[in-house]
């Protein structure tokens, strides 16, 4: 089966956008520029910007156990809506994948249902509880892509410490999810000044970045290779940063909402607003951008946390942190920061894409002749307004209602087969 896209633009080395063409022949890219195959199948790019599909390392998909935030099949749909082809499923589901059979049930329902490539984690504790350690050998063989107790920090270091030896002699990657529970002090926001004037209970910044600082010795000496999601802090950036230059195998992921909105953006106690980590004062804010372009962190992930209405509906307080994030991310970085000159569009497309697949040694995330076919066609042009009511998620929170952004995905495919299609709307 041959397809091919004609009519469309690509990135070059200098970030310019160029003509061109794309052929695919049984899912994977075999020519870029090429003539029309005789006999193939034709998609018109309508001049719009081919990216490679987005890979998105930190993403949950709720299923199995909480289906009535999200499933694999809308999890999935709001992937491939927002132009993300390889999605990695972190572990806090009911059951957790913490053991062979069960990593194998979540396995078999994404089969069943998944609309875009989705590489699911395993955990490093049974049952994500911080004790007794999971066998990340039997975990790697039943296709984790990589080992994480996401939702919660690991606390005790020498758990953390010997499933880091353990992950470190499989070659696999430690996920850390960074936040001492002796920290927290019931913070449902950042401990700065906006929490004070709303009145609401704070999160100190050194509940991420203690942990951080004591997880890159460990993996320093487990000679492991870590990977700290969401890093929201200054001083977080700093450990990263540190740690880097010091030789030890670290990474870093930085989320949207973390590079577009600090704590007094946040107009109310409203739990649109309310994420973990939080969002943190302006100068972490600024401190995480000038980490992405310098190294220090290394790509974006959304961390989609789909929760229901009901759930986020009555302030701060009793509501689950977590903001969706799959069908947002790409126009309003966009929009905010490309636009804008801050970024070119070609470091946003590497964060977007090779730089996370990089860190997993995933074989995804570009457009070169043999790489499988997973593409999103952009829009750059067309300007929308966030709607929640519009998103193929079944999450509404977010806290980007009503923001104008350009640059919408209209055709996403995994393997040469359209997942996404705007005219089909
Ligand atoms: N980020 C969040 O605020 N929430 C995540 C958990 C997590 O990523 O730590 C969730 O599962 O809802
Ligand atoms: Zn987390
Ligand atoms: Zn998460």
């Amino acid at each position: 089966m041959t397809k091919y896209i004609q009519n469309v633009k690509l990135l070059n080395g200098q970030s310019e956008l160029v003509e061109s063409t794309i052929t695919i022949v049984d899912g994977r890219i075999t020519e870029i520029g090429g003539e029309q195959p005789a006999g193939a199948e034709i998609i018109d790019g309508k001049g719009n910007f081919l990216a490679p599909g987005f890979v998105d390392v930190h993403v949950h998909l709720r299923e199995p156990g909480f289906e009535h935030k999200e499933t694999i099949a809308t999890g999935t749909a709001s992937a491939a809506k927002g132009g993300f082809t390889t999605i990695c499923a972190m572990p806090n589901t009911k059951p957790v994948p913490d053991s062979v059979e069960n990593l194998e049930l979540i396995n078999s329902l994404i089969e069943q249902s998944a609309k875009v490539r989705v590489l699911p984690y395993g955990s490093l504790t049974v049952a994500q509880s911080g004790d007794e350690r999971t066998d990340l050998e039997a975990l790697k063989a039943s296709g984790a892509v990589a080992f994480s107790d996401d939702g919660v920090g690991v606390q005790l270091a020498a758990t953390m410490y010997e499933q880091m030896q353990a992950a470190a002699k499989l070659d696999m990657v430690v996920v850390a999810h960074c936040e001492d529970n002796s920290l927290i002090y019931d913070g449902v926001m950042h401990e700065g000044k906006r929490n004070k004037e709303l009145g609401l209970l704070g999160i100190p910044s050194i509940c991420e970045s203690v942990q951080i600082a004591r997880d890159v010795l460990l993996a320093e000496a487990a000679g492991a290779r870590y990977h700290v999601c969401h890093v929201s802090t200054k001083e977080s950036v700093r450990a990263v940063r540190d740690a880097k230059a010091a030789g030890i195998r670290v990474t870093a992921e930085v989320c949207p909402h973390h590079l577009l909105l600090e704590e007094m953006d946040i107009p109310s106690d409203d739990a649109n607003w309310k994420m973990n980590p939080p969002l943190r004062a302006i100068d972490d804010k600024d401190s995480l951008h000038a980490a992405l372009l310098d190294g220090t962190i290394d790509c974006i992930a959304t961390d989609h946390a789909p929760h229901t209405v009901e759930e986020k509906c009555c302030g701060m307080v009793g509501a689950p942190f977590g903001i969706v994030g799959f069908e947002t991310a790409f126009p309003l970085l966009y929009t905010q920061f490309v636009e804008t000159k801050k970024w070119t569009l070609k470091q946003l497309v590497d964060w977007m894409t090779v730089k996370p697949a990089q860190i997993f040694d995933l074989p995804y995330g570009t457009l070169e002749v043999g790489a499988a076919a997973d593409l999103v066609l952009i829009d750059l042009n067309q300007e929308q307004s966030i709607n929640p009511d519009e998103f193929a998620s079944k999450g509404r929170n977010t806290p980007f209602t009503g923001w104008k952004a350009k640059g919408w995905p209209v055709l996403t495919m995994v393997e040469g087969n359209i997942v996404y299609n705007e005219e089909a709307k």
